[in-house]
Parts: structure tokens; sequence; C-alpha cells
């Protein structure tokens, strides 16, 4: 199965410990199968009173089985254990790679709450796939082979019925638990992510959901997608608990085959009495090997429709893109060239951009103006490497951003977005996004800048900053900004919920430190532009206008019209 493949790539890169642990379980099944029969033919011998050194010899041979086996067990577990760790941390490191490059657009194709299943839930189902689906039947062949080799030199037809109970526990049991495993296993999964995704709209809609009375609504439908989840879980555990089950019955049977077959062997002549003993025993314990067997089915389904959960959020693993090797070289201000730039949504009918040019000069401050929905934001995101353009090329510094490191990027780069995001802890917290260390001078005075001089760097911000209002949110975010060292401004309408007081007050700060830097700022109000080198006007994707501030206004065209509307607006016309 195709999705596999990424498991058999984790298990190729562990394969030392996978051989490691391989041996370990076949010493310990071979050791544990000798000893249970060395104590049989122990307690057969000791009825004819054999001479003290063979009593001695045999018993002395028991604890050495009994010692290699626990050691060789403990190996097994030991590098297993490690391998499947190490499994798990490729898996969950190579799906976030893979992850990455696909955010921001990502929650176009899924639902957050399903893609935190998948991230947790399906990462996690992956590492039963060494441990409980391709290990066991390695060791329960290379067991059973030995034993079988070991029981032919007694009797053919013990041989026989050890080969009759293996192809039992190892290929019919687990044939019928398959049977009505189908469906159950992908149920389970289904029902989880429904859950998840109903507890995170519930989550996130919850303000929304009361005041439109929908909330015990909800609320119900949460009910009834955790029942569901409960019931499809307990028919698993159950179908589970039905395979083990009739393995043990096998198991069962198988030894009181060996038993009958034995008791009519010695009574034929063709077995001595004194190994009847030591075989029952050898069968009841090489079966307790197989017993991993009855539950492969369900964990190799498990496994499977987890992989492909996950091929299907992120690409096929191979086609890893291969993080460009060029970066954005720090300390210089940063030139931006936009050519020919297309780009349209997944599953959008038309493009965001449509063929856009434009030229920021290195230490430039560029305005982007127009009305909603005319693609400024998506200029920001391409700007960020976050989405790639459908065609046309991005160059910053000249060289073009599918040459860079998308990091580099992020460093060179003081970004407020529309909506910014702030963590749960303290304002100094989330002002020290990037784990830097700042002293609380350098902190006070970005938040002074930022016109917050009454808030603690101690103050408690609550999750998504329910506790800060929009004026404050931006605040914080422009605070944040003002700490970085990039040299590329992008700033997308990063004071639309401030008064116009504090607005100017703060973009004075602003321009002051990014004196030198090229900025990008993109806003729908119109004061403060005659400052800027350059305006942008853009409409429906494409780029409409451009000049200074000057320029634009003799030239009377769309810039013109919004200023005047905005004037008459706040009255000064
Ligand atoms: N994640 C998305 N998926 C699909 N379409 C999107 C997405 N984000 C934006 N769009 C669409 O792309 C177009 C440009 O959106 P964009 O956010 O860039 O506009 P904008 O000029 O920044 O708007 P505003 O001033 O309201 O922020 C719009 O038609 C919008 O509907």
């Amino acid at each position: 199965m195709n999705e596999l493949a990424i498991l058999s790539k984790a298990m190729i890169a562990e394969r030392k410990d996978i051989l490691l642990s391989i041996l370990g379980g076949f010493i310990a099944g071979a050791a544990g199968v000798a000893l249970f029969s060395a104590s049989g033919y122990l307690i057969s011998q000791t009825v004819f009173m054999p001479p003290l050194y063979t009593l001695i010899v045999l018993t002395a041979l028991v604890k050495l089985l009994g010692l290699l086996r626990a050691a060789s067990r403990y190996g097994e577990r030991l590098y297993s254990h490690r391998a499947t760790f190490s499994m798990l941390s490729r898996l969950r490191t190579g799906f976030f790679a893979r992850l990455i490059p696909l955010t921001p657009g990502i929650l176009n194709k899924n639902r957050s709450g399903d893609l935190l299943a998948r991230i947790v839930g399906d990462v996690e189902s992956l590492q039963n796939y060494f441990l409980r689906v391709a290990y066991p039947p390695v060791i329960v062949i290379t067991v059973f082979l030995a034993t079988m080799v070991f029981s032919a030199s007694y009797s053919f037809w013990m041989a026989c019925l050890f080969i009759t109970g293996m192809l039992l526990t190892a290929l019919v049991v687990p044939g019928i638990v398959l049977l009505g495993q189908r469906s159950i296993h992908g149920r389970v999964r289904k029902q989880r992510a429904l859950l998840s995704t109903e507890v995170t709209e519930v989550l996130y809609g919850f303000r929304d959901l009361k005041v439109y009375g929908q909330l015990p609504q909800r609320e119900q439908q949460l009910q009834a997608a955790s029942a569901a989840l409960t019931a499809e879980q307990q028919r698993a555990a159950g179908h589970l608990l039905r395979g083990q089950a009739m393995h043990t019955f096998v198991t069962f049977f198988i030894s009181w085959g060996v038993l009958t077959l034995g008791a009519y062997l010695i009574m034929e002549g063709a077995l001595a009495g004194v190994f009847l003993a030591m075989l029952v025993m050898a069968s009841q314990t090489v079966f307790e090997e197989a017993a991993a067997m009855a539950t492969l089915p369900a964990y190799k389904q498990d496994s499977e429709h987890a992989a492909k959960r996950l091929t299907e959020t992120v690409m096929p693993a191979g086609d890893l893109p291969v993080q460009p090797g060029r970066t954005l070289a720090a300390g210089d201000a940063v030139s931006v060239e936009l050519s020919g730039v297309t780009f349209q949504y997944i599953d959008e009918w038309r493009p965001a951009l449509t063929e856009v040019s434009l030229q920021l000069p290195a230490g430039s401050r560029t305005a982007v103006v127009g009305p909603s929905g005319s693609g400024k934001s998506t200029l920001i995101d391409l700007l960020l490497k976050l989405r790639t353009p459908v065609s046309g090329d991005i160059l910053l510094n000249g060289v073009s951003v599918q040459e860079l490191d998308e990091t580099g990027i992020w460093e060179a780069s003081n970004v407020v977005l529309q909506q910014s995001h702030f963590f749960r802890g303290t304002v100094r917290d989330n002002l020290l996004l990037n784990g830097e260390e700042q002293s609380d001078e350098v902190l006070l005075e970005a938040l002074a800048k930022a016109q917050l001089q009454d808030v603690a760097l101690t103050d408690v911000v609550f999750e998504k900053g329910e506790n800060l209002s929009d004026g404050e949110k931006q605040r914080l975010a422009l605070a944040r900004v003002m700490l970085r060292k990039g040299r590329l401004w992008l700033l997308d309408e990063p004071t639309s919920s401030l008064d116009y007081v504090t607005e100017e007050r703060v973009l004075t700060h602003l321009y002051e430190q990014s004196a030198g830097d090229t900025l990008l700022l993109i806003c729908h109000r119109l004061t403060g532009l005659e400052g800027m080198d350059r305006i942008i006007v853009m409409e429906q994707g494409r780029v409409i206008e451009t000049g200074s501030y000057a320029e634009l206004m003799e030239q009377k065209g769309y810039l013109y019209r919004m200023k005047q509307i905005e004037l008459q607006m706040i009255g000064e016309l």
C-alpha cells in the first residue's frame, strides 16, 4: 500500500535497532519454549529417580534459560521501543515539515479540529505499525520454525500438529478478525475527527453561538458526537477481545491435541513417555508468542487508515520540496520586485492577484490602498512565501523568493498581519515570541512607543488575547514588531482600530524606527500618505494607479476620488 511507504522508510532508518529487537525477540521466544520444555522434561525425569547430576544439570539449565529469556526479552523491549519512538519522532517531524509549507492554505482543505485529530491521533497511531504489525509475524514464524524442528526430532506427527496450530493462530484467526475489522477502525477514526471538529467549532464560536441562541443545539451535537465515538470504540474493543478469545481457544485446543496425540504415540511405542510433558509445555509456550497475531489485523488497518489520512493532508512522501539554499542577507534594507504576479486561492473562481508588477527600492516607503478584497493582504502572504504565485516572479534583493530559504525571509521581515495572534501568558511572553533575551527597559520602551505606557510586562494575556481590546491588540502587535531587527517592514492595517491621535503617535515612532528600511504599509485611511515615497492603488487584484501622493492627486484618479469622499466624511470639505 502506497501510504505505508512513509512507515517503511522510517523503519529502514531504524534498521539497526529493529534487527537487534528481532534477534532479542527470537532468543526470548526460543528460550521460553526451551525453558518450559526443560521444566516438563525435568518433572518427568524425577519420576524415574535419575542420578543426582542429571537433576543438577537440568535444574541449572532451567535457571540459565530463565535468565537468558529475561535478558533477551529486556533487550527486545529496549530496542523495539527505542526504534518505535525514534520512528514516531521522525514521522512527527516529517509530517510537520510537510505541513508547514502548506500553511496557511491548509485550512482551505481541512477544518482545524480535523487537522488537530490528524496531527495528534493519526501520527500516534503509526507507532503501532512496527510493534504490532510488522514485528510479530517475524518473531512468531522464526520461533515456530525452531519449535517445529525441535518437535520433529521426536515425532513427525507432532510436528504436523504444531504446523496446524501455527496456520490456525497465525493465519486463520487473524483472517477471521480481519473480516469483521474492515470498517470498524475507519469509523472510530472518522468519529474522533468529527468530535474534535465539533469541540473546536464550539470553543472558537462560543460567543456567537451563545448570542445567536445556538449553543444548546451545538452542545447536543457535541454530546451526540461524543456518544457515537464511545459506541464505535466499544465496538472496536469488543471485536479485538473476540479475536483474542478465539486465539486462546485455538491454543488450548492444540495443547489438548498434543496431549492426546502424545498419549496415542506412547501407546503405539512411537514416543517415550518422558517427553510428553515436555511437548505439552512447548506447545503452550509457543502459542503464547502467537497471541499478538490475533490483534495484528486491527492495528494494521488502523495504521493504514492513519497513514492514508496523513498523506492526503500533506503531499506524499518523497515529494517534500527541497529547501532552497539561498538566504536573504541580514542587515541590508531589502528591495522588492514583483513581475507579472498572478495568484489564485484553491477552489476560488477568480484570481486574487492578476499580473501585478511592482518595484519597491531598498529603503523606500510604500503605501498600498484599495477597496476591501482587492488583494492587498494576499500581496504580503506572497512576499513572506506563505503562498506561491501561479505565475510571475517575486524578487527580494534581486533573488527570486523560490530560491530563498523562507526562514531567512521571515527573519529579515518585521510583520504585523491584520489579525495578530496572542498566546496565553504575560505581556512579556507575547513580546518575546522569538525567544530572544531583551532587558525590561527595552521592552517597556517598545510598549511606550506603541502607546501602551500603562501596561506592565507581567500583565496576564489570555489565549488569543481575549482580555485585550482590538486597539490594545494592535498596539501590542506594534510593540512586538518594534523589537525586531529586520529591515523589511510589512504592515497590514496595523492601526485600523486606533483613534487618530494614538495612530499618529504610534506611526511617528514606527517611521522613526524604520528610517532607511523598506516599508510596505497597507491602509484604508488616506491620512498621512503624503510622507510616503509611493502609493499603490489596487482594485480587484490589479494595480490601477501608482505614484507619489502629489502625482496621484494631480492625476485625479481613484485615490483622488477616495480622498474627496474621506474629506467629506470627516467634514473637511
Ligand atoms: N484563504 C482564502 N481562501 C480563499 N480566498 C481568499 C482567502 N483569503 C482571501 N481570499 C480572497 O482573495 C481576495 C483578496 O483578499 P485579500 O485579503 O488579499 O484582500 P484585501 O485587499 O487585503 O482585503 P481587506 O482590505 O478586506 O483586508 C478576496 O476576494 C478574498 O475573498
